[in-house]
C-alpha cells in the first residue's frame, strides 16, 4: 500500500510525510495537502466529473466515521478501489482526535463562515485552513460537488442514522441526493431553514456543493464501534468513488423534519429539564418546560409533534444547546 494511504496514522502521530505525492499503478494520484488532508485525483480518462469531499473528525471523539474514511483511503492506496472521482479526505480536528475529545478550546463546527476570524487559537486557524482547502478543491467549474461531513452523536437516538441538510434561500433540495441518502442507510433528514456556521453549511452556501452533516450513531473511542453499522453508507461511498451505480435494498421512505426553534444557552444560569440520558428525537408534549435561563427566559414547547435533538446544557454561553424540531409538512419542501 502507498504510504499516503496511512493518512490516519500520520495524523494521529503528528507526522508530515516525506513524499507528498504518490501514484498508484493505475495512475491515481494521492497528494498530501496539510495535516489530515489528502486529495485523490483519478487518471483524466476515467474521471467521472464528481468532486467528493469526505470529512470526519471535526469532533475528535467521533471515531466511527474516522475509521470509515481510513478504510476507504487504504482501499484506494492499495488499488482495491479504483477512483473515477476526485476525492478530498479531511480529518477535521487532529489535536482533538489525538486527545479523544470533541474539541480542545473551541468547537470547530461553530467556527465556519468567518466565525474563525472572531476567535483565537489553533482551532480557529484550523477552521480557516479547512475552508481554504475545501474552496480550492471545489474551485473547478462544471463539476458535480458533493460533501459529506461525517459525525456521531453524544447520546443515543430514536432514529440512529440521520442527516442535516443546510439551507440557502430559494435553493431547492436535491431529490437525487435525498434518494442517495436513503440508499446509504439514512432514515431521517432535518431540513434547516436558516444558515449556520457549520462545515456542511459553509460548503453548501459558499462553495455550491450539495452538503450534508451525517449523524451515524453514538460516539465511542477508536476500536469500539462494532455497534455502528456503516455498511450501506460504505457501499454508496465506494460506488461514488468508483463512478458506478449500486443495487439498493428496499428501504423505508425518509422521515423529513424542520427546525422549529433553536435553544440558545445565554448564561451560566441556563437549565435544561431533560433526563441526562434522553435520546435524540424524543417527543416532547405541548406545554412542556424544556429550558430556562436568566431573567425569566423560558422555552416551553408550543409545537405539535415536537422532538428534541442535540440537547447539551454544557455548551458555551451563546451557543446552541438543542434543537426543537417538527415533522416537515408534506409538500412544504422545495425539492428539485
Ligand atoms: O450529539 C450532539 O449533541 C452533537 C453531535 C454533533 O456533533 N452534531 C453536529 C451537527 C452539525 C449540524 O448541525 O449540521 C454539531 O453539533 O456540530
Ligand atoms: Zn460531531
Amino acid at each position: 500500500m502507498l504510504a499516503l494511504g496511512r493518512l490516519l496514522e500520520l495524523t494521529l502521530a503528528g507526522h508530515e510525510p516525506a513524499a507528498k505525492i504518490q501514484l498508484t499503478p493505475e495512475g491515481t494520484r494521492l497528494r498530501w495537502l496539510m495535516e489530515g488532508a489528502l486529495e485523490v485525483t483519478p487518471p483524466a480518462v476515467t474521471d467521472s466529473g464528481l468532486d467528493l469531499l469526505l470529512s470526519a473528525g471535526i469532533h475528535g471523539n467521533e471515531t466511527a466515521p474516522i475509521e470509515l474514511l481510513d478504510r476507504l483511503l487504504q482501499d484506494i492506496a492499495s488499488s482495491r478501489l479504483k477512483p473515477h472521482a476526485r476525492v478530498l479526505f479531511l480529518f477535521g480536528n487532529p489535536e482533538a482526535m489525538r486527545r479523544g475529545e470533541r474539541y480542545v478550546e473551541h468547537d470547530i463546527n461553530r467556527l465556519f463562515d468567518g466565525q474563525h476570524d472572531l476567535h483565537a487559537g489553533p482551532e480557529a486557524i484550523r477552521a480557516s485552513d479547512l475552508e481554504h482547502v475545501s474552496a480550492s478543491f471545489f474551485s473547478q467549474p462544471g463539476r458535480i460537488r458533493l460533501h459529506y461531513d461525517l459525525h456521531t452523536a453524544i447520546r443515543g437516538s430514536k432514529i440512529e442514522q440521520f442527516a442535516l441538510y443546510p439551507y440557502q434561500p430559494d435553493r431547492p433540495r436535491s431529490h437525487v441526493e435525498l434518494e442517495r441518502l436513503r440508499a446509504a442507510g439514512i432514515d431521517a433528514v432535518l431540513l434547516y431553514n436558516k444558515g449556520s456556521v457549520t462545515f456542511s453549511a459553509y460548503t453548501y452556501a459558499k462553495l455550491g456543493a450539495e452538503s450534508f452533516t451525517l449523524e451515524l450513531g453514538k460516539a465511542r473511542p477508536f476500536g469500539q464501534n462494532q455497534q455502528v453499522n456503516l455498511d450501506l453508507l460504505e457501499q454508496q461511498l465506494q460506488a461514488l468513488i468508483e463512478g458506478r451505480a449500486v443495487e439498493t435494498a428496499e428501504r423505508p421512505a425518509l422521515q423529513l423534519f424542520t427546525v422549529a426553534r433553536e435553544v440558545i444557552k445565554h448564561t451560566d444560569d441556563f437549565k435544561m429539564h431533560l433526563p441526562a440520558d434522553v435520546e435524540n428525537f424524543s417527543e416532547l408534549p405541548e406545554g412542556y418546560l424544556l429550558a430556562e435561563d436568566i431573567a425569566g427566559t423560558r422555552w416551553v414547547v408550543e409545537e405539535q409533534g415536537a422532538r428534541i435533538i442535540f440537547p447539551n446544557p454544557k455548551v458555551r454561553n451563546g451557543l446552541r444547546a438543542g434543537l426543537l424540531i417538527t415533522p416537515a409538512a408534506p409538500g412544504s419542501v422545495l425539492i428539485g
